[in-house]
């Protein structure tokens, strides 16, 4: 696409966010770099969703500039935006399901919304692989979200979220509320599907196992703009107080000693 830059898929710059009096962002800047992982981690509260919002379209920045691809993703008209959005897929916090669809259906959303052309056998067939290569059943398929396990309705986001063949994929706090054993699992599945499909991963977390075991890079949200980026190793040299707390902490070294005892 015009403009794309080898390796940098997002791009923000000066990127400012309020609600009212409440400044969220201010003067943020992040890149985030083709066919990695990158892991997106700040307190409570320091805007890790609403920047997931600013780069997707669904919170108009008070200010900065949103690249996406290499294209702008701010003022675009209606026909880039979708164009832009075509090519990306976003797992929201807790799945997002309708909750009156089937898993199938819900996978079949974007197909039917981007591509209304398309014949409805081959909808079915690709929503179906999509359900499988996200690790469910096949027989997931036509149960309803309220029939589905924690995990099985995160699974079923993510087949929603892959349904388009995206270059960049978003992912929410995707294993918040899964078990240890769950959590590792869609680790892995997030990284052997980056691997395979070429993906861009932005993955929101608090989870220290999951920074430790799949992501690139990490960038840390906090005074109101990311005050690091880079490898874990990287922002251990840094001495921001709220890093050193977060990975030096319990259960960041308890993260570590999981990570060695695997590796
Ligand atoms: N639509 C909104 N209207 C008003 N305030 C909002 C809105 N969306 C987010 N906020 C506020 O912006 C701040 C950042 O919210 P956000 O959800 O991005 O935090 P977060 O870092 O993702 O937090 P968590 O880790 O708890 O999910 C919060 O104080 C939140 O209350």
């Amino acid at each position: 696409m015009a403009g794309e830059k080898d390796d940098i898929i997002i791009s923000v710059r000066g990127l400012k966010n309020s609600f009212g009096e409440q400044v969220v962002h201010e003067d943020l800047d992040l890149d985030v770099r083709r066919g990695e992982i990158i892991g997106v981690v700040g307190g409570s509260g320091t805007g890790k969703s609403v920047l997931m919002r600013s780069i997707i379209g669904l919170q108009p920045p008070d200010e900065g500039e949103v690249t996406v691809f290499g294209e702008s993703a701010l003022g675009q008209d209606e026909t880039q935006a979708i164009e832009m959005r075509k090519r990306w897929g976003v797992l929201f916090q807790g799945g997002a399901l309708f909750s009156t669809l089937t898993v199938a259906e819900n996978v079949q959303v974007p197909l039917r919304e981007f591509y209304p052309d398309l014949d409805l056998a081959l909808i079915d067939e690709i929503a179906s692989y999509k359900i499988v290569m996200s690790g469910l059943d096949a027989s997931a398929g036509p149960k309803f979200p309220a029939e589905l396990s924690g995990g099985m309705k995160k699974r079923a986001g993510l087949a929603r979220a892959l349904a388009l063949d995206p270059d960049l994929l978003f992912l929410d706090e995707p294993t918040a509320g899964l078990d240890p054993i769950g959590a590792a699992a869609f680790d892995a599945l997030t990284q052997s599907l980056q691997k395979t499909l070429g993906l861009t991963v932005f993955l929101i977390t608090h989870d220290l196992d999951t920074l430790y075991a799949i992501c690139d890079r990490v960038a840390v949200l906090a005074d109101k703009k990311v005050i690091a980026v880079g490898t874990i190793d990287e922002l251990l040299a840094t001495d921001h107080p709220w890093i050193q707390e977060y990975f030096n902490g319990p259960r960041g070294r308890a993260a570590v000693a999981s990570t060695e005892k695997q590796g």
